[in-house]
């Protein structure tokens, strides 16, 4: 947010220094008094330093339009350096003024530049300090070196200057670290609720409606290549009896378990593996023909195996078993009755006697 201050602000605050640069170089057709003129032996001095100004602008104004990336870190040390170094030409300009005893136009025009720096620079202290500093102190020397201007009325100017200065910068710099926090906490919650849409809040996995959405995509890319897509579905055997034995809470982390151990068995990038409700778990593997999502399964069964979570009502094995139902795309199959084909694979295999895989049949 400080980066993207500092492309918008800066440029506007170097385009306020061109204008003000230009001010003071047509300064005989705006005020053609006596004092101004008085001036004139130092005009070329002035001249030099309006025209680095306009040039130092100018380039920078076109380096940040130019940046590549608008959100570099490099562009509020170039700001920095940029800025310090305008500051500097204008604490000559304004000496030049004040030595040829024409102080009238420097202090309204040092408020003036002051306090657009704050408005434009008041999110990095920095950057409005390396502006304004050199300004503010070289003016007060000024008065002490030439003391003709320095009267009681100017020395209360500059007091009630710099309380409004730091008033008004605290105030704004309030606002910047305000919205700062709350676009951190919108950024949160936009994740949180992403979170909440698309994953399952018990085994952090995807859950069915993401699941369907995934399918979704993948199915048009499928009918749009003609690419093998697979699904696998699968259901812990006997958690009925897991829960009544272990209590549902072993439950709960028995299925965190098996959706971190299905997770792991899957390539991340390719593949989804979601809750689909309960204590079913459905694999997308798109690219995936029969016998790679049958490899799939039979790693996914092994997997489980491996981790042994102990399943003492179970009539088939003492640990924790899956059942799983595969089916793969053909001509004209649609989503739904993807689904619905691994699901009846799914049943088979149940039938058959658990803790295996079976292929869809078409008959
Ligand atoms: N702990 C826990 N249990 C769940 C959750 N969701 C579903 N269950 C339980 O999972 C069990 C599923 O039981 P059934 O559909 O009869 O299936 P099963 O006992 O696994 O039997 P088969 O599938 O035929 O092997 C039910 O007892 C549900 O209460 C959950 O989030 N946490």
């Amino acid at each position: 947010m400080r980066q993207r201050a500092i492309t918008v602000s800066g440029p506007w605050f170097l385009w306020i220094n061109l204008l003000f640069c230009l001010f003071i170089l047509g300064r005989h057709y705006f005020s053609p008094s006596q004092q101004i003129a008085s001036v004139a032996a130092s005009v070329p001095v002035l001249e030099i330093l309006m025209g680095l100004i306009l040039a130092v602008s100018s380039s920078a104004i076109f380096i940040l339009r130019m940046a590549h990336d608008q959100y570099a870190e490099w562009l509020s040390k170039f700001l920095y350096g940029t800025l310090l170094c305008i500051s500097a030409l204008w604490v000559g300009c304004f000496y030049v003024f004040l030595a040829s005893g024409d102080s009238r136009i420097v202090f309204p025009f040092a408020a003036l530049l002051i306090f657009t720096a704050l408005i434009s620079l008041y999110f990095d202290g920095r950057v409005l300090l390396s502006f304004t500093l050199p300004i503010w102190i070289s003016i007060l020397v000024c008065n002490f070196i030439y003391p003709s201007d320095l009267t009681l009325l100017n020395a209360l100017l500059y007091l009630l200057l710099a309380g409004l200065f730091e008033s008004g910068r605290r105030i704004l710099r309030g606002w910047f670290v305000l919205a700062i926090r709350r676009e951190q906490e919108n950024r949160e919650l936009i994740k949180q609720l992403q979170d909440l849409a698309n994953n399952d809040p018990l085994t952090g996995i995807a859950n069915r409606r993401s699941f369907h959405l995934l399918l979704e995509k993948a199915m048009q890319r499928q009918q749009q290549c003609g690419t093998p897509l697979s699904l696998v579905m699968l259901d812990v055997d006997y958690f009925k009896k897991y829960n009544d034995h272990y209590g549902h809470q072993a439950g709960d982390e028995c299925l965190v378990k098996i959706g971190q151990c299905l997770a792991d068995a899957i390539r991340s990038t390719h593949d989804a593996v979601a809750r689909f409700g309960g204590e079913e778990f459905i694999i997308l593997l798109p690219d995936a023909v029969e016998q790679q999502a049958i490899e799939v399964a039979e790693r996914l069964r092994m997997n489980l195996q491996a981790l042994s979570i102990p399943h003492a009502a179970s009539p088939v094995m003492p640990y924790v078993t899956i059942s799983l139902g595969i089916a793969t795309v053909m001509p004209g199959t649609t989503s739904t009755r993807l689904i619905a084909q691994a699901d009846a694979a799914l049943y088979k295999a149940k039938e058959n006697g658990r803790n295996r895989w079976q292929v869809f049949q078409h008959y």
